[in-house]
């Protein structure tokens, strides 16, 4: 599903003032394309993560899926949205430390009301696409840090959501893990049709982007990161420009 921010603008109190996080942005992610939102700290990215995950409210604008209006839904609406359509892959999205890696995914289709035989040969089938098979009965503490957040991604998948938003999946890995965690990211994102939108503080993984978007002062910046060797240079903020230099497969 295409998802459109249409002039997004949030603001958090302030003290007597009022903050603007994101400032009338608009941007266009389509199905099977990968978008990297980069940005200096505390320029609006996990803010807008979080407007299109439906968990914040902006104070205008519109957050489309497929030409849905999540942020004019009601409270309960927006959650059964976010629940069926949204994968959420969040720093903060921490496993339970008491149930295995198969347990974590079964736990998200109980909730969703998803019969047990279907839930468990799914997590089972998605342990299996992210290389994680073998430990479906580990719990957290005997896992490595790229098999949780391989675990939190297969978990973020449970209940096939047509739009995934990463934050930061690697902040915790080393180089080489990291890199794993992404092309795996980005191999599930073309394999399953997924609009992905992913905040990275790590330019060399802009190559995996099919689009990179850069955002300043909750603004987006000129379009895309012009000294990118992976964007093709700047343009209307609502057109995203393709990556170059990326290997699809
Ligand atoms: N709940 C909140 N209340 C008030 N201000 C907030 C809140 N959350 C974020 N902000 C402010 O909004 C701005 C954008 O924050 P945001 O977390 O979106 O930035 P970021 O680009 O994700 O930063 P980082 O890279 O450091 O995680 C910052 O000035 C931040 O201080």
């Amino acid at each position: 599903m295409t998802l459109h921010l249409d002039s997004v603008t949030l603001t958090y109190p302030d003290g007597d003032r009022r903050l603007t996080a994101l400032d009338r942005v608009t941007l266009v992610a389509q199905p099977g394309s990968l978008t990297a939102v980069v940005g200096p700290s505390g320029s609006g990215k996990s803010s807008l993560l979080a407007v299109a995950a439906t968990l914040i409210r902006p104070d205008s604008g519109r957050v489309l899926l497929e030409g849905r209006d999540l942020a004019a839904l009601d409270d309960r609406d927006r959650t059964t949205a976010r629940r069926d359509e949204i994968g959420i892959v969040f720093q903060s999205s921490n496993l339970l430390a008491s149930l295995t890696a198969l347990d974590q995914l079964l736990v998200i289709a109980h909730l969703a009301g998803t019969p047990l035989d279907a839930a468990r040969q799914r997590a089972r089938d998605l342990l299996d696409a992210v290389g994680l098979a073998g430990q479906a009965d580990r719990r957290p503490h005997q896992l490595s840090g790229g098999q949780r957040q391989r675990v939190t991604i297969a978990r973020g998948l449970m209940n096939e959501p047509s739009l995934l938003l990463v934050d930061e999946p690697t902040s915790s890995l080393d180089t080489e893990r990291g890199l794993a965690v992404l092309d795996l990211i980005r191999r599930l994102t073309t394999e399953r049709g997924l609009t992905t939108v992913m905040v990275t503080h790590q330019r060399d993984h802009l190559v995996a982007a099919d689009h990179v978007v850069e955002i300043v002062d909750g603004r987006l910046a000129g379009g895309m990161t012009s000294p990118s060797p992976y964007a093709a240079g700047a343009g209307d903020p609502a057109t995203l420009t393709p990556a170059r230099g990326r290997d699809a497969s």
